[in-house]
Order: structure tokens, then sequence, then C-alpha cells
């Protein structure tokens, strides 16, 4: 990216920002060729720490340099922090992370049709993330190119040809993470019950969790095929498998899904609008 001319502006340096700055940056793009609007100092300060930015406190006409303006604001904030942008960027693509908002409102708040929706995740702090993309009908090849290259330093992306599944990502791959950290505190507490210490406990289920995911990234069998081959006839596996399924641990996981695929779709009704 360094023989790249383009210029990056990002709305909101928190998080989600920080992971791709942070990937943008490992590719050999220069600060110079960044901008980033934070209002808030503490989160300022540290991306001057971090990656030597500094940011700008409120939007103004420095964007208008910005070939690119990642949105990276709570989906609450979205319309507010659009207002103050919106004149310096009508020639820029426009790509947002923000959950459940949809393409017709930020497309309405920026008054253009060149945006990208898309849903990352916090792995991509470390290269790992996965992210769902979803282009407007006025996104160009080369737009999407230009998105490929930004989101492809934070990890694996694909594109989707219907918005709504944008919900159906966030429920999975988007909070996905929480769920994973989810199962580490419950495999960490049960091990410490078993008389393991916590740093032995949560080293087993870290490892666990790594090893597994690859072994399924690199395998062409199915995940059940791959489930049952640990699980031996009449053994351990089995009688925790049969413990899960006694509990409804799985559909009680298809609800946790669907309560947050409903809620990305709550946050598009509720601040979607003005
Ligand atoms: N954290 C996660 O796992 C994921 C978050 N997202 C989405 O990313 C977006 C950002 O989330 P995070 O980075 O986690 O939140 P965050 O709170 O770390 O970052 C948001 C930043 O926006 C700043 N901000 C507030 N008002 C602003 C304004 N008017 N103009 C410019 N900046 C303003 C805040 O000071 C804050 O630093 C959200 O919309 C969320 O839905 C998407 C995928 C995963
Ligand atoms: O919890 C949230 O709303 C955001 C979107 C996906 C992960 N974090």
């Amino acid at each position: 990216m360094s023989h790249n001319p383009t210029h990056i502006a990002f709305i909101g340096g928190g998080n989600m920002a920080s992971a791709i700055i942070g990937g943008l940056i490992r590719q050999g793009m220069t600060t110079a060729q960044i901008t980033v609007v934070e209002p808030f100092a503490e989160t300022a300060a540290k991306l001057h720490k971090d990656f030597g930015i500094t940011a700008l406190p409120a939007a103004g006409p420095a964007l208008a340099q910005a070939s690119l303006v990642v949105w990276a604001v709570k989906p609450q904030v979205f319309s507010e922090a659009a207002t103050p942008v919106k004149a310096h960027t009508l020639q820029a693509l426009h790509l947002s992370v923000a959950a459940g908002i949809r393409t017709d409102s930020i497309g309405s708040w920026l008054g253009t049709e060149r945006v990208v929706r898309s849903m990352p995740n916090t792995p991509a702090l470390v290269g790992q993330g996965m992210t769902a993309l979803y282009p407007c009908p006025a996104v160009t090849a080369d737009d999407k190119a230009l998105v490929e290259k930004v989101i492809g330093t934070t990890g694996q992306f694909l594109w989707v040809n219907q918005e709504s599944h944008l919900d159906a990502v966030t429920a999975l791959s988007g909070s996905g993470p929480a769920y994973v950290f989810f199962f580490l505190e419950a495999m960490t507490e049960a091990g410490v019950g078993m008389g393991l210490t916590a740093e032995q406990a949560y080293q087993l289920a870290v490892a666990t969790f790594a090893g597994a995911s690859s072994l399924a990234a690199a395998s062409s069998e199915s995940a059940e095929v791959l489930r049952q081959r640990v699980t031996s006839k009449g053994g351990t596996t089995y009688a925790a498998i049969t413990a899960m399924e006694a509990a409804g641990v799985k559909p009680a996981f298809v609800k946790a899904m669907q309560a947050a695929e409903q809620r990305a779709r709550e946050l598009g009704d509720e601040f979607g609008k003005a």
C-alpha cells in the first residue's frame, strides 16, 4: 500500500478503527495518509501512543483529501457524527462498520450512494478478523477493490449480496468472539473446579479453541465428522455431549444468535431514522 496515494479518513477512533488502522500500518500505509476524527481525548491520546496519529477532535476540511471514509462510530451516534462530515466527503467512497445501520440511512445522511456496509470482528486486531461486506448498487469494481485492500489487511472477508444478511453476520461472526470468550470463561471455571490452576485451565482452553479452529480450517471434513472423531464410543466426550444435549445447549445457542440478529435489526430501525 506504500505506493498507493490513497488517503483514508476514520470517523471514530475506538476499537474497530484501531484494528483497521493497525492493519493498514502493518501493510506499509503511512500515518500521513490517515486522518482520524476522535472527540474523546483519552482515545485520541491512545491513537497517538499506538500509531503516532494526531486525531482531529471534530470534522473539518482536512477530510476532503480522503478517497475512502471509514465509519467506526457506535450506531447510536452515527447520524449525529455524519452531519458535520457530509459537506467534506461527497466525492468519497464510504465504508461503515456500524452494527445494524442500513445503507439507505447512511446514504441519505451523507448525500451519496457510494456506500459499502460491513461487519468485521475484533480478531482484526491481530490480523485474524472475519469481515462480511455489502455493496450498494452504485459501488464500482474499483471501489470494491479498494475496500478489499483495506479490509484484507485485517484478515479474511466475504461479500454478501443481500443487505439483511449482514444482520445474520453480526449475530454470527461480529458478536461471535464474545461467544468464544464466554466458553473460555466457562471451561476455565470448570477446570478450576476440578483442581487445575486458573492459568493451567485458561491455557488449555485457549489452545483447544485455537487448535480445533485450525483443524477445522485445514480439514475437508464437516464439523460434525470432526466432532465424531473425538467422541469415542462409551467414552468421556460422549458423556459431555450427552449432558450438553440434555441441557439444551444447541437450541439455547440458536436463540442467542436470533436475539443478536433481532437486536441488529432494531438498531437499524431505532438509530437509522434521524
Ligand atoms: N467491538 C466490536 O466487536 C465490533 C464493533 N462493530 C461496530 O463498530 C462500531 C464502533 O465500535 P467500537 O470500535 O467497538 O466502539 P468504540 O466506542 O471503541 O469506538 C467508537 C468511537 O467513536 C467516537 N465518537 C463518538 N462520537 C463521535 C463523533 N460524533 N464523531 C467521531 N467519533 C465519535 C468515540 O469517542 C469512540 O472512541 C460500532 O458501530 C459497532 O457496532 C462492528 C464489529 C465488531
Ligand atoms: O455488540 C455489538 O453491538 C457490536 C457489533 C458486533 C460486535 N459488537
